[in-house]
């Protein structure tokens, strides 16, 4: 993605499989929503191959959008409908495109039940709370019952309550509905907990690509392991955790306890990434993480 001479989107390559839940993670001006919006078809590429369920986003039609579901920042119009009659209208949209593998729209009790708002299906919207109202925005994006879902920040806002019933709602989806998602976050704890994958954008370019786990091991290659033995405690920096375990079991048995093996966080992983990449070592992190190698 180029806008006159500046390249804002370098090089990414990226796949999203049906069920996942992948993480765009990224500092401020990474190119994350420019993704996004150019998987959507709400931004035409300068240069490059994108296939979005089949169809280049640049050619898709109703019925390709139709599969698609799009939770953008909060709903704002409509302040005076009630919830239910919102998801009631809307869904109308994509009645036309169900099959019965998938059947569309989504049933709006059931929808409201999904994202725990049924005690506010009669609400005008505009009373909606902050997060109710987000919690309404996931259930717009969710109402034709989309292949593919992206949702764009989904949790600024959320109290902890709410955010954990989202992470709930985004891993019920994955898992019974098959849905891929597509999610962008500043959140660095909820990137770990939600997705299946994370790519880390900086500066328009990919980054790295893996599992939180990966990442963190990959880039550092170490974990932290602290126990007791007979009562004493330690704590060891360690390559393979897992060998050390076993190692320190056939040795001490039944002397060790308080075990407790920690990977590097992946906070700790993607501030390093970012300060890296800032300072103009990027290559190096690629070398790292296995990015374009
Ligand atoms: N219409 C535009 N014209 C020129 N530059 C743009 C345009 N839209 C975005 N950019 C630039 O593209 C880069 C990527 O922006 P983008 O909004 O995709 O980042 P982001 O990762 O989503 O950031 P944030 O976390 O702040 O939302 C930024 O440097 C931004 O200034």
């Amino acid at each position: 993605m180029r806008y006159g001479a500046n390249d804002v989107l370098r090089g990414v390559d990226l796949r999203v499989h049906r069920g996942e839940v992948l993480a765009l993670l990224g500092p401020n001006g990474a190119g994350k929503t420019t993704t996004i919006e150019i998987l959507e078809g709400f931004r035409r590429r300068s240069a490059g191959e994108v296939s979005v369920l089949g169809t280049d986003p640049d050619h898709g039609d109703e019925a390709w959008r139709a599969r698609l579901g799009v939770v953008l920042q909060s709903w704002r119009d409509h302040g005076r409908w009630r919830a239910a009659e919102l998801l009631d209208h809307l869904g109308l949209y994509y009645a036309p495109y169900g099959t019965p593998a998938r059947p569309r729209p989504y049933d709006t009790a059931e929808l409201l039940a999904l994202v725990g708002l049924t005690g506010q299906a009669g609400t005008v919207i505009a009373r909606l709370s902050g997060g109710q109202r987000r919690r309404l925005d996931v259930a717009i994006g969710l109402v034709g019952r989309p292949d593919l879902l992206f949702l764009d920040e989904p949790t600024v806002g959320f109290d902890p309550v709410a955010r954990q019933d989202f992470h709930d709602l985004v891993r019920r989806l994955s898992g019974l509905e098959d849905t891929a998602i597509l999610l962008t976050t500043h959140d660095l704890d909820e990137a770990e907990k939600l997705s299946d994958r994370i790519v880390l954008l900086a500066g328009g370019e990919i980054v790295a690509d893996g599992t939180a786990a990966e990442l963190a091991a990959r880039f550092s290659g170490k974990a932290e392991v602290r126990y007791s033995r007979d009562g004493e405690f330690f704590t060891e920096s360690v390559q393979d955790a897992t060998g050390y375990v076993r190692e320190l079991f056939a040795r001490h048995g039944e002397a060790i306890g308080d075990l407790e093996v920690r990977r590097v966080s992946l906070s700790e992983v993607y501030l390093a990434m970012v300060r890296e990449f800032e300072s103009g070592q990027h290559h190096a992190a690629r070398e790292l993480t296995g990015v374009g190698a």
